[in-house]
């Protein structure tokens, strides 16, 4: 490995209490809202088929014609503790709100920008609101911060002439004023989860981040930060010079998940997904797929499965409502999670062979292991192969499904479990296994 002054700072995953809670989280929700949402997808009678959080970029809609949109924010149905209640009733343990997307406009009335709810008819502060609403439910706050930022007259994509560098120099100060503003404002939030950070002229400030990313930490110890805020000083991202995991948990699973345990290289990890395929931000009109609460569950189960965390995207509309098929996600998520959450939080790997069946998890906390099913085999038989020198103690289906399980062993160690007649195959059910270790 090479010398770096500006790499990963640790090898391994962190060890301390905060990191422990993240690591259990499980499940989480991501709220995108901000200016994107009041066009929600469409200008001048026209559809955007992009990602709706940027529709800045369409050549559709005049950049003034966005950059006004602050004039008319005043989301009338802005409800933060029926926010909170909804996503505490789906079994969110996290949250992440985008306090500034790539357009600049801060949800937050920052002092270093006019850009911000200050400035329009709304007039008040939208995050705190938001931070005490989640606090009170529980549910632990994590900031999304871009650090490209559309409306910054310093921001540069890259740095070509010596103009570029001298505004770029206010920009950097600019950032990190606004960041250890929103540390200031918001000192119970447990992590920043960063985007926007693929410039070039932000992976050439390795040192600058560096200490950045330092100084915010020293301001809240403890402080979560992914491996998508800084790049070490030959400009990797993610995964520094030696291939070590830069920040505290690996951030590119963004609307794609691992498959095997191999993929995630023995990192924390949390994989952030939309419901539509690919919309953020509020868009009025879903087109192509769009999950059900039964595809969601499954991949966050598949993510605890695999040692991460699964968090599901809302896009409130520019009032301030949640869309329905959003609420209805909640309730249904929630509705499995209210039986069965004990075989997502707290979990992880379980190093037993994959079945086709579903997901293993293991309960870091009681040690059970957990059989998550998924696919209802025909047999109605679901194959167990137990690794040497563990025993089944005992076996209970959990949730609305009840019922006893019948255990047959076919060969040393493998076992056929019969699910009871009548499940519902429609939903996925858990079979909690005690087990001991030792001949
Ligand atoms: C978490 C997500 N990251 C943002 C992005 C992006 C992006 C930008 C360029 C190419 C592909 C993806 C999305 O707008 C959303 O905030």
């Amino acid at each position: 490995s090479v010398t770096l002054e500006h790499g990963s700072k640790r090898l391994g995953k962190r060890t301390d209490p905060m990191m422990g809670v993240w690591r259990n989280y499980g499940l989480g929700q991501f709220i995108h809202w901000g200016l994107y949402a009041i066009p929600g997808g469409h200008w001048d009678g026209k559809y955007y088929s992009g990602a709706a959080e940027w529709i800045r970029s369409w050549n559709e809609m005049p950049k003034n014609a966005y950059d006004e949109l602050y004039k008319v924010f005043d989301p009338k149905a802005y409800d933060p503790k029926a926010w909170a209640k909804q996503a505490k009733d789906m079994g969110a343990k996290y949250m992440i709100i985008t306090t500034k997307h790539h357009d600049g406009f801060c949800l937050w009335p920052s002092q270093y920008t006019d850009y911000s709810v200050a400035k329009s008819p709304y007039n008040k502060d939208i995050i705190g609101p938001m931070v005490e609403a989640y606090d009170a439910e529980g549910i632990d706050v994590y900031l999304y911060f871009s650090v490209m930022d559309w409306n910054h007259p310093g921001y540069r994509s890259k740095l070509e002439t010596k103009e570029d560098e001298e505004a770029y120099e206010g920009f950097k100060e600019f950032t990190r004023n606004q960041l250890l503003e929103l540390l200031a404002f918001y000192p119970s939030t447990k992590g920043l989860w960063f985007d926007g950070t693929w410039d070039q002229a932000w992976i050439q400030q390795a040192a600058f981040a560096d200490e950045l990313e330092e100084e915010m930490r020293s301001v809240i110890p403890g402080l979560i930060i992914g491996s998508r805020f800084r790049a070490d000083e030959n400009g990797k991202r993610h995964f520094d010079t030696n291939g070590d995991l830069m920040g505290d948990y690996e951030q590119g699973w963004e609307r794609k998940m691992p498959n095997r345990i191999e993929d995630v290289n023995g990192n924390d990890w949390d994989c952030v997904m939309t419901v539509p395929e690919n919309q953020w931000g509020y868009h009025s009109d879903w087109k192509g797929h769009v999950k059900s609460s039964v595809e969601l569950i499954e991949m966050m189960v598949k993510a605890a499965s695999l040692d991460g965390n699964f968090v599901i995207n809302f896009g409130p509309d520019g009032q301030g409502n949640i869309r329905p098929e959003e609420s209805l996600i909640a309730k249904e998520v929630g509705e499995w999670m209210e039986s069965n959450a004990e075989a997502v939080y707290d979990c992880g790997y379980l190093d037993w062979e994959k079945q086709d069946w579903g997901y293993y998890t293991r309960n870091r906390k009681t040690g059970n292991v957990n059989l998550v099913v998924f696919n209802y085999p025909a047999s109605g038989k679901l194959r167990v192969k137990v690794p040497k020198g563990i025993k089944i103690q005992g076996i209970d289906l959990i949730g609305t499904n009840g019922g006893t399980i019948d255990l047959e062993e076919i060969h040393r160690d493998e076992y056929f479990l019969g699910l009871p007649k009548g499940t519902d195959h429609t939903k996925p059910v858990v079979l909690v296994m005690k087990i001991v270790e030792g001949d």
